[in-house]
C-alpha cells in the first residue's frame, strides 16, 4: 500500500496581530513588513501551547474522516517549538484524543518538517500500517526575541494537519528530503545551553531565534528551485498548485520565475498568518481544500515544498 491523503484540517489562535500592532512595540512599519515580506498579519497564541493547536487539528481530522482514535497506527508531529523534550507533542495528541494504538514521536525539520514527516508517514504505510495523521504545528511566537525586528514580525502561531490511508495506488509520484548541517547556524531557535555544577564558564548564548536572512532567502532562490525542478521531472504530470513553504512573497515570486510556472500556480497566504514554520504548507492545503480550489480524490497534482533550518529542504509530488 501507499500513503494518501484523505482529509485535512487547521487551527490557528484567536489572537490576530497586524503590522500597525508590531509597530507599536517595535521600529517597524506596515509598509515595510507588508512590501518586503507580504505579511499583513499574523495568529499569536495567548493562552495555548503547541500541543493545544495540534489536539485541535487532530480532533478535526477524526471528526471531519469519521475516523476513531483508535484506528491510528501513527502520529507524527513535526514542530521547532514543542512543549516539552518530552513528552512528545505527538504523545501528548495521542493521549488527549485516546489514540493508544499509535506509535507517536515528534520530527525535528523547521520549516521543511511537514514534508518530511508525510514523507516518513508513506514509508510506515508502505511497510503495513493503515492509517496515520501528520500534523506540522508551531507556537514560534516563543522562540522569538521580540525586541528584534528583523525576525519578530515575519512568524506567526498555528497547526495544520492531514489524515494519511493506505491506497492501492502510489500518491506520493515523487520526493527528494535534502539537508545541509554545514550551513546549520543560518537559522536557529531554541539552544539550551550546558549548565551543570562541574561547568566552568557557561556560555551567555540565549535560546532566542536567529535568522542569516540573505543567506536563507538566496538559499531559497537556489537550493529550492533546483529541488522542485528535479522533482518535476521526475514525474510526468502537469502540475496544478505548488503549494511551497509561507516564508516570504518575493520568495515565491522568485521561485515561479526560476520554475517558469504561472504566480497564479503558487498558493499563498502569508498574508494572514506569516511564517508558521512546519504548520503553514498544512495550513494552505486545507484553506485550499476549504475554499474548493483543491479537491481531494480528483487526481489533482500538486507539489508541496518545505525550506528552513537545518538547513533542510523537502519536495513532494501529490496526486490527491
Ligand atoms: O530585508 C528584507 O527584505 C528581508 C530579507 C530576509 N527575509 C527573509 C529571509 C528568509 C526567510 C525565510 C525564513 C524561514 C524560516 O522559517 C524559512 C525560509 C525563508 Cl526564505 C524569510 N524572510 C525577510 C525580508
Amino acid at each position: 500500500s501507499f500513503a494518501k491523503i484523505t482529509q485535512t484540517a487547521s487551527f490557528v489562535p484567536e489572537k490576530t496581530v497586524t503590522n500597525d500592532q508590531l509597530a507599536q512595540i517595535l521600529d517597524t512599519s506596515d509598509d515595510w513588513i507588508s512590501t518586503r515580506t507580504g505579511i499583513k498579519e499574523r495568529r499569536i497564541a495567548t493562552n495555548e501551547n503547541t500541543s493545544d493547536l495540534c489536539i485541535n487539528v487532530a480532533e478535526q481530522l477524526l471528526e471531519k474522516s469519521g475516523s476513531t482514535a483508535e484506528e491510528l497506527d501513527f502520529i507524527i508531529v513535526a514542530t521547532m517549538s514543542p512543549d516539552y523534550n518530552s513528552p512528545s507533542v505527538a504523545c501528548l495528541v495521542q493521549g488527549a484524543i485516546g489514540a493508544q494504538s499509535a506509535m507517536c514521536f515528534d520530527l525535528s525539520a523547521a520549516c521543511s518538517g511537514f514534508v518530511y514527516a508525510l514523507s516518513m508517514g508513506d514509508k510506515m504505510i508502505r511497510t503495513g500500517a493503515k492509517k496515520g495523521l501528520i500534523i506540522g504545528g508551531e507556537v514560534i511566537s516563543k522562540a522569538l526575541d521580540w525586541t528584534d525586528r528583523t525576525t519578530a514580525v515575519l512568524f506567526g502561531d498555528g497547526a495544520g494537519g492531514v489524515l494519511l490511508e493506505a491506497s492501492q495506488r502510489k500518491h506520493i509520484t515523487a520526493e527528494n528530503l535534502q539537508a545541509d548541517g554545514k550551513r546549520a547556524m543560518s537559522l536557529t531557535s531554541g539552544f539550551t545551553p550546558l549548565d551543570n555544577p562541574y561547568v566552568e564558564n557557561k556560555t551567555t548564548q540565549d535560546s532566542s531565534l536567529t535568522m542569516e536572512g540573505r543567506e536563507i532567502f538566496d538559499f531559497a532562490v537556489r537550493d529550492v528551485v533546483e529541488q522542485i525542478k528535479k522533482v518535476m521531472n521526475e514525474q510526468d504530470e502537469e502540475i496544478d498548485y505548488f503549494l511551497l513553504h509561507q516564508a516570504n512573497a518575493r520568495i515565491l515570486d522568485k521561485i515561479a520565475k526560476k520554475v517558469e510556472v504561472s504566480r497564479d500556480r503558487f498558493l499563498q497566504n502569508m498574508d494572514k498568518y506569516g511564517n508558521t514554520s512546519a504548520a503553514s504548507i498544512p495550513i494552505l492545503l486545507d484553506e485550499a481544500v476549504a475554499s474548493g480550489k483543491i479537491v481531494l480524490g480528483s487526481q489533482q497534482n500538486v507539489i508541496l515544498s518545505g525550506f528552513g533550518g537545518g538547513l533542510t529542504w523537502a519536495t513532494v509530488s501529490v496526486v490527491l
